[in-house]
């Protein structure tokens, strides 16, 4: 991590991140958390659709195919959502150390325009863990896991009790939540729930 602002070196006191024992195997998707998330929610027409998968460490990848309705300049994916893109992906992290954490800070590096119908290979990993603050950095390459990187992103992502979401989010949507009668769901959209 180049860390280029204070905010997001870690300090002298940081630890090394720690793969949790319940952590999805590496290769093993990780699967959304949310169906209507619009990073990887299922149930978002126009959303990135990302799939991610638990990597060695503490790391994941997803890959993102840069459709039409993600265009911001004629033909190119938009700025905005190459940061979502980054966001989420490093937010599946939070699977790996089974903490809740929600992104504090992210700083974006855009190095290459990304056609629309590329597909955007991500990785992501934490770097430190310092209290309640974790260190992750993240890239997307174009059209391959090894080709140019076109975008990267260093983050602070700062760990919530589940109250942050069940006393902020709109109770339509919260109630919504807690009552899916898809217990599996439940839990993920709250338990590990970016
Ligand atoms: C599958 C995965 C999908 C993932 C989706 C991607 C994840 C997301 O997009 S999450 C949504 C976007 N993020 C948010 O909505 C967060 C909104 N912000 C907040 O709720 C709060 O500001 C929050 C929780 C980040 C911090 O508030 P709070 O809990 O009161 O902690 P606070 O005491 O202010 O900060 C804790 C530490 O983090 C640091 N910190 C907090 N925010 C920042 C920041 N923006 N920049 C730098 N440092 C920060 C503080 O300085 C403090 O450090 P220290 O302990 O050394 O003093």
């Amino acid at each position: 991590m180049s860390g280029r602002t204070p905010a997001l070196t870690p300090p002298d006191s940081a630890l090394a991140p720690v793969r949790h024992p319940d952590a999805p195997a590496p290769g093993e998707p990780i699967g959304s958390h949310y169906e209507h998330c619009f990073g990887c929610g299922g149930e978002q027409p126009h959303g990135l659709h990302l799939a991610a998968k638990a990597g060695e460490g503490v790391s994941v990848t997803a890959e993102f195919l840069v459709r039409p309705e993600h265009q911001g300049a004629p033909g190119l994916a938009h700025g905005g959502l190459l940061a979502t893109a980054l966001d989420d992906t490093l937010g599946a992290l939070n699977w790996l150390l089974r903490v809740i954490s929600v992104t504090g800070r992210l700083e974006t590096d855009y190095l290459r325009p990304v056609p629309v119908g590329s597909v955007l290979h991500l990785s992501a990993e934490v770097t430190a863990v310092d209290g309640r603050k974790i260190y992750a950095t993240a890239e997307g390459r174009l059209n391959a896991p090894d080709g140019p990187v076109a975008v990267r992103a260093d983050a602070l992502f700062v760990e919530v009790k589940v109250e942050h979401f069940t006393e902020n989010g709109r109770p339509e949507e919260i109630r919504a939540a807690m009552d899916d009668p898809d217990q599996i769901r439940r839990v993920r959209a709250f338990e590990v729930n970016p």
